[in-house]
Parts: structure tokens; C-alpha cells; sequence
């Protein structure tokens, strides 16, 4: 018998440190300890900085761009640690809250060559956790005998990034009767991942026919829109119009994907929104932050709907990356069905920037 952990749990494990402030142990070909930068305290800093004269602050090549920090390591930068570095000037770096009230942040000097697939995993690990991908990180060379030394999570960066890569499997976990206004026959299931990540949900109205297209919306989660009738965006709108159509139609479903902020969670989201304050636009802000325009994986959605019995959809979305997705993944979307609802003008520019930037269609 064995209730050892496995690599999937104590990934799940290593999340839920790092948003705590507890650094993890990542083995590979450059052995690390790695501790987000938004979270580590000035005691584990000092502690780390103690440790070895090595330290360095991962960011990405997105953050490093604004930063004007050399990305030797083409999608990363290695910023190394003044030998007088604070917890301040750590945040500076990683957080481009200050920026424009701090421009100046440099020089910054970054180190090259190398491997650095141990420092890659370890921001996507701080970006699964919904962190700011900044990672602040020591050389260890006993890396194994550290971890259990100091009772801490130890990760293999090969095979973690294979998980992080293949996207947990997803699995039913109940579903119920939910009578709502623009259906009674509603039904919520509720499905949830192997690796202790978000539970995702499908919402179905009526009875669909397996064999027949499925009215399908793949909605990304919006607590400011979808909840509080945020004007900033659409989806509110988009939700409401939706779940009416299926309703109207007398079936479909629509999946509720808990992507807060295109993937990249709600704290985060609101640090987007701040610099969209300071004159950026929701790329740019995405961009500032250290992320892509869009972290999420469309890849979920297509399996619930394959684990629902469904392989045919018309998709209302104006997203032609959704579209694509879907078919990559197994679903044959006869129609793209558009939705466009909700425009006012606090959303108008963030709308034209979909269309200008992010491919979506008018
Ligand atoms: N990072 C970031 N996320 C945002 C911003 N505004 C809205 N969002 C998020 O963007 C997502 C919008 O999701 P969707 O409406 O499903 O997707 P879409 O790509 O716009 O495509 P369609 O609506 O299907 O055309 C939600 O997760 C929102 O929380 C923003 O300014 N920055
Ligand atoms: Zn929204």
C-alpha cells in the first residue's frame, strides 16, 4: 500500500505553496529552490539570498520586453539578484504596478546560457497557480536531500511540464435538475480534473440529440461581468444571450469554464484592469503582467463535451481560436453562431481590440 503523493498531487501540493509563500524544490538539469515573487516574504528572501550568491528573479520574455531586461533565453529572462536586492525592489521587478511611477529600474543584468527548462517549468507553475510569472529562484545541489530536509514539495521539471502540457483529464462528478428562467429543463454537471485544479461546469437545457449539431457556448468565467454587470466587457451579456437562445431553442450547452481573466484569475485580472487605468489596452496590460493575451486551454471544453456524448456543435462565439480548438480536439463545429450583444461605451474599446488584436470576428 502507498499514500505517497504522486507527481500529479504534488504538483496540486506545489501550487497551493507557492500562493502561500513556500518555495518548492524543482530537479532537472539545474537543480532549484523557486519561490513567487509575488508571495515570498522579506525572512525567505534574506534566507534564499543567504544560501547562494546565485539568485535570480525569472521573468518572462513579455515582462522582460517592458522591463528592457535581455531575454537571452528567448521566452525568459534571468535577472540576477543585486547582492543588496529587497523584497521592494523584487516586486518592482515583477509587478508593473509602479512602473510608470518608476520607470527606471535598470541597469538589469541577466544571465545566459545554460539550460533553463528547470526555470521554464517553474513559471508555468507560478502561472498555473494564478500567480504573476515572476520566480524568484537559487541553485541547489542536492536538490532531493533539501526538499526533505526542509520538508518541502520536490518536482521533477521534465516530467511536471509533460502534466502542465497534456492538460489534466476531467472527470463527472454529479449532476442535478436546475430549473432557471430561460429553461426550465436545466441541468448542471459538475466536472472536475485529476490534478486538483478549477471544476469546470456544463449547463444543459433540454434533452439534445447526440447525433444531431449541439448549440454550444464554451464561456470563459467573468465574475465582473457574468456576476456583478460589469461594463467593462461583454460577457455578461454574452451569458444571458446564450443560455435565451438554448432556451428558445428548446436545447443546448453551455459550458461554464472557470478561466477567470482569460486564464490568468481574477488578482491578476484586476492588476490587467489597473494598468488598462493607466492608458494600456487589455493585450498590453496582458502583456505587462508577464502573460500571453490568452492563458487559457480550450482544449477542456471540447473533452466535456466528448464525455457528454456530443461530437457535432454550432458555437456561438465571434472567437475563431474557440472554432479551431474545437476542431483540433475531436468536435466538428458545423457553424459558428455569432454573439455579438452588450456593447456600450466603457467596452467599446476593449471590444475593438478583440477584433484588432486577437482575431475575433465583427
Ligand atoms: N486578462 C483579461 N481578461 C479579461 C479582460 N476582460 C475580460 N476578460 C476575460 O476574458 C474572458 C472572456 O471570455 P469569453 O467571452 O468566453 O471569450 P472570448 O475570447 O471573448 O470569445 P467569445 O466571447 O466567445 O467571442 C473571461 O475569462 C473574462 O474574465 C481583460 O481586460 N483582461
Ligand atoms: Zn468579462
Amino acid at each position: 500500500m502507498n499514500f505517497s503523493p504522486d507527481q500529479n498531487e504534488l504538483m496540486a501540493r506545489a501550487r497551493a505553496d507557492l500562493r502561500m509563500g513556500v518555495p518548492v524544490v524543482v530537479d532537472g538539469p539545474t537543480p532549484l529552490l523557486a519561490a513567487t515573487a509575488e508571495t515570498l516574504n522579506t525572512d525567505r528572501l534574506g534566507t534564499m539570498m543567504a544560501l547562494s550568491q546565485d539568485a535570480m528573479l525569472v521573468v518572462t520574455a513579455r515582462r522582460a520586453a517592458t522591463l528592457k531586461a535581455a531575454a537571452y533565453d528567448g521566452d525568459l529572462a534571468r535577472v540576477k539578484l543585486p547582492r543588496d536586492a529587497t523584497l521592494a525592489w523584487v516586486n518592482g521587478i515583477a509587478d508593473p504596478a509602479g512602473d510608470l511611477m518608476h520607470p527606471m529600474k535598470g541597469p538589469l543584468s541577466c544571465a545566459r546560457g545554460g539550460n533553463v527548462e528547470t526555470h521554464r517549468f517553474a513559471i508555468q507553475l507560478a502561472k498555473a497557480a494564478r500567480l504573476l510569472p515572476a520566480v524568484v529562484c537559487i541553485p541547489l545541489e542536492h536538490a532531493l536531500s533539501f526538499a526533505a530536509e526542509h520538508n518541502l514539495v520536490y518536482l521533477s521539471a521534465h516530467s511536471g511540464q509533460a502534466m502542465l502540457d497534456a492538460s489534466s483529464p476531467l472527470h463527472s462528478v454529479i449532476s442535478a435538475r436546475l430549473p432557471m428562467e430561460v429553461s426550465e429543463a436545466g441541468r448542471l454537471h459538475v466536472f472536475r480534473p485529476e490534478d486538483g485544479g478549477e471544476e469546470h461546469y456544463a449547463i444543459e437545457i433540454g434533452k439534445p440529440d447526440r447525433a444531431e449539431p449541439l448549440l454550444t457556448r464554451l464561456h470563459s468565467a467573468c465574475f465582473t461581468g457574468d456576476l456583478m454587470g460589469s461594463l467593462k466587457c461583454d460577457c455578461g451579456p454574452q451569458l444571458r444571450a446564450a443560455l435565451a437562445q438554448m432556451g428558445d431553442e428548446g436545447h443546448g450547452v453551455l459550458l461554464y469554464m472557470n478561466q477567470e481573466g482569460r486564464g490568468i484569475g481574477l488578482a491578476n485580472k484586476m492588476r490587467a484592469y489597473s494598468l488598462q487605468d493607466q492608458g494600456f489596452d487589455t493585450v498590453e496590460a496582458n502583456h505587462r503582467l508577464g502573460f500571453e493575451d490568452d492563458e487559457r486551454d480550450f482544449r477542456l471544453g471540447a473533452a466535456i463535451l466528448k464525455s457528454m456524448g456530443f461530437s457535432k456543435a454550432r458555437l456561438l462565439t465571434n472567437n475563431p481560436r474557440k472554432v479551431a480548438m474545437m476542431c483540433e480536439n475531436g468536435i466538428d463545429v458545423t457553424e459558428r453562431v455569432p454573439l455579438h450583444v452588450g456593447e456600450n461605451p466603457h467596452n467599446h474599446a476593449y471590444l475593438a481590440t478583440k477584433v484588432a488584436k486577437s482575431g475575433h470576428l465583427k
